[in-house]
């Protein structure tokens, strides 16, 4: 397939990072069918759409024409088959479980043109993990988007033994015009780049709090206020989501048997009480007192 090709997309998944990434593509040019199960995250996700265009063109950002544009390449369905069976690319930002994508790439193999590159946007597993579900293994690839999507440059486009240099060629190339900044890993790597350094960021900050050397605020002062991080790894985690973090600990527990994967006492704590963060109201920060 030539880049040239590439012209409609897919995003499967309309949550945090899927119906993002679905108007990030619409906004480029791309005609997006953004899939999900669940109605009223589509619900949710196409109102979004109604409110961000008409802030955007306010500041300046697009004109009218350009949004209008956005508006009329972006459709929410929930009919996988509508979503995927045109699809030149697809992106799938589903629930973090490993069983429910290979399930869902099963179905995407089923469905979408021979052609179509089928990425997945999970932030710690492995595409060699999934590709296996398909006959095109040398199609599926990481393409790993920063939250929110709309706004972070960072791609990584991980390579893994499996995947074609055209494939990998052609993710990079979709991520420039994407408008993002894409880096390519050449071999699979747990966490990939940035998570794992963020996570050696997160196992010291949950160290110092659970020894109760300083709380959740001094410890994201100390990053924002001297390392120039744009937030601390706790406020970023109300961002991410602790359901995410949780589910990604016992994903990875189940994998190794190690008791030191487990996530922390206090991050199981807020997971249990439905504390998510900010998109519950609750994280490690209370957001109903702003
Ligand atoms: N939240 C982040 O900061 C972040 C950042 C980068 C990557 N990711 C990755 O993106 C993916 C999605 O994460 P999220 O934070 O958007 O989660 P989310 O819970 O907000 O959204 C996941 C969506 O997947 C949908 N879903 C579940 N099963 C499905 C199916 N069979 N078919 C279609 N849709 C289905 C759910 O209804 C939900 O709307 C995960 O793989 C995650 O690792 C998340």
């Amino acid at each position: 397939m030539k880049f040239e090709d590439i012209k409609n997309i897919c995003v499967v998944g309309a949550g945090n990072m899927g119906h993002q990434i679905a108007l990030q593509s619409a906004i480029c040019g791309f005609k997006v069918k953004c899939f999900d199960i669940n109605e009223e995250t589509l619900k949710k996700a196409d109102a979004f759409v109604d409110s961000y265009l008409p802030g955007r063109v306010e500041k300046g950002r697009l004109t009218a024409e350009q949004a209008e544009a956005a508006r009329n390449n972006i459709q929410f369905v929930n009919d996988l088959e509508l979503a995927a069976g045109d699809a030149d690319f697809v992106i799938e930002a589903a629930t973090e479980i490993l069983e429910l994508k290979r399930k869902i790439y099963a179905d995407l193999d089923r469905i979408a043109p021979r052609h179509a590159i089928l990425a997945t946007n999970s932030s710690a597993i492995v595409s060699s993990k999934i590709a296996d579900a398909t006959q095109r293994q040398d199609k599926v690839v990481n393409m790993h988007f920063f939250n929110p999507a709309l706004v972070m440059k960072l791609v990584e486009v991980v390579k893994g033994p499996h995947v074609s240099d055209e494939t990998a060629d052609l993710t990079m190339q979709l991520s420039k015009t994407l408008q993002k900044v894409p880096v390519l890993l050449k071999k699979e790597v747990d966490g990939f780049l940035l998570n794992r350094i963020f996570a050696a960021i997160s196992r010291e900050a949950t160290w110092l709090l659970e020894m109760g050397v300083a709380e959740v605020e001094d410890i994201d002062n100390a990053c924002v206020y001297g390392a120039g991080h744009p937030m601390g790894p706790f406020r970023l985690n109300d961002l991410t989501g602790l359901d995410l973090s949780y589910i990604m600990r016992m994903e990875k527990f189940r994998e190794t048997g190690n008791p030191a994967d487990l996530p922390n006492p206090r991050l199981v704590e807020h997971y249990m009480k439905g504390e998510y963060g900010e998109k519950t109201g609750k994280g490690w920060y209370d957001y109903s007192k702003k």
